[in-house]
């Protein structure tokens, strides 16, 4: 346990950072990918194989917990860390993004969100001071602030909307946080992909002081293009001195583009969705498990690549078991998606402390296209 939550900036090389944050449950290195658990559990995995693929942090879902077990009801049980047997850090999402993307009939106002939750139709309400409340129950080492994630592409005028309320509500997340040595509260960045909103939104975040900045409203199918342009102009005049968080982002090329491009941290359904749809993630691209080609492969996903499902089984192994859907497929998938995007991760940490970063960068895309995966 740390005292207090700070950020060590170690290296730089370019733009990509390399740095260490500091939390009341342990240290992580960045850049950094977190696993998402959104139900406390990443799914098909026991959290000690969470562990061993080298994540240091964890993604959890406000919007989730609160209707399912209940924050009242882990707060109770010693908090969401002792619930799923994870102590390292974890970084719970505000639920304003579930809300909009997985609820039925929702209403948002000023002061807040009223919606139906999408598993037995019950009505509730989320406002800045619950969701930071109910983060503070699941005991978050990181808490989001409650904002509003508008979808693209929206006319500027929806998007400035949704980003001066979620400015307002920013500062009430900020004035509902409750300090504790070693926990921390994100702002999270809106304004779409225009420059002069995404400026505002920094500068009015800035002025209410948070531990970290996300930047919020991308990955939402605006395209690679799109997000590495709004990064192009929104990172730099973040904050130097504290975490970039880019939210629900991404394939590999997304994350290699995001770091050189100043973003530290990260959080993604891909590396987890894909190992229960068959898809693995590979240093040379994807490679679906459904394919007949690999039936008589005697080879592992990734010869250079140390996870137990590479060590210990082969491609015709793998399509067995997605064939048979048998669960161990689900399990070995995605224990290899996650330690392949944890090696990315470690490998771009080391590469920023050589300065090595370009070098990094082409040998990443050369690699995927080489093609015979
Ligand atoms: C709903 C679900 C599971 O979350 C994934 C995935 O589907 C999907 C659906 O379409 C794609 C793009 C392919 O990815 O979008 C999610 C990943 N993008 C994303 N997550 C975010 C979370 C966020 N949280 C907050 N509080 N504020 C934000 O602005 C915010 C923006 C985000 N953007």
């Amino acid at each position: 346990m740390t005292d207090t939550f700070k950020f060590e900036l170690l290296g730089t090389d370019g733009k990509a950072r390399r740095g260490r944050v500091h939390t009341a449950h342990g240290a992580i290195n960045t850049p950094a990918f977190m696993p998402v658990g959104t139900a406390a559990t990443v799914k098909a995995m026991m959290p000690e194989s969470v562990a061993e693929t080298g994540a240091e942090i964890l993604l959890g879902n406000t919007y989730h917990l609160m209707l399912r077990p209940g924050a009242e009801r882990i707060e109770k049980l010693g908090g969401l860390h002792k619930f799923m047997n994870w102590d390292k850090p974890i970084l719970t999402d505000s639920g304003g993004f579930q809300v909009m993307s997985l609820a039925q009939l929702r209403k948002i106002t000023e002061d807040g969100v009223r919606f139906r939750s999408h598993i037995d139709g019950a009505y509730y309400d989320l406002t800045p001071e619950s969701s930071t409340e109910i983060q503070r129950q699941l005991d978050a080492d990181i808490t989001m602030c409650f904002d509003e994630c508008p979808a693209l592409p929206a006319p500027k005028e929806r998007v400035n909307e949704a980003m001066q309320l979620s400015m307002r509500w920013a500062r009430r997340s900020r004035e509902a946080f409750t300090h504790r040595p070693g926990y921390g509260q994100f702002g999270i960045v809106q304004g779409g992909t225009e420059k002069d909103l995404r400026e505002e939104s920094v500068e009015k975040l800035t002025e209410i002081g948070f531990e970290g900045y996300a930047i919020g409203g991308l990955a939402v199918g605006e395209g690679q293009e799109l997000m590495f342009s709004t990064l192009d102009f929104t990172t730099p005049v973040m904050p130097t001195d504290k975490p970039r968080y880019l939210m629900g982002v991404g394939k590999p090329d997304d994350l290699v583009g995001a770091v050189a491009r100043g973003v530290d941290m990260f959080d993604c359904v891909l590396p987890s969705r894909s190992g229960r749809t068959a898809e693995a993630w590979t240093r040379r691209g994807s490679v679906n498990l459904r394919n007949a080609r690999h039936k008589d492969d005697p080879r592992p996903l990734d010869e250079n690549c140390t996870c137990p499902c590479c060590k210990n089984y082969s491609r015709a192994y793998l399509y067995h078991l997605t064939k048979t859907k048998e669960i161990l497929g689900l399990m070995l998938l995605t224990w290899h998606n996650l330690h392949y995007y944890q090696e990315l991760m470690a490998g771009m940490r080391t590469a920023i402390e050589e300065e090595t970063f370009d070098k990094f960068v082409v040998d990443f895309h050369a690699l995927r296209e080489q093609g015979d995966i």
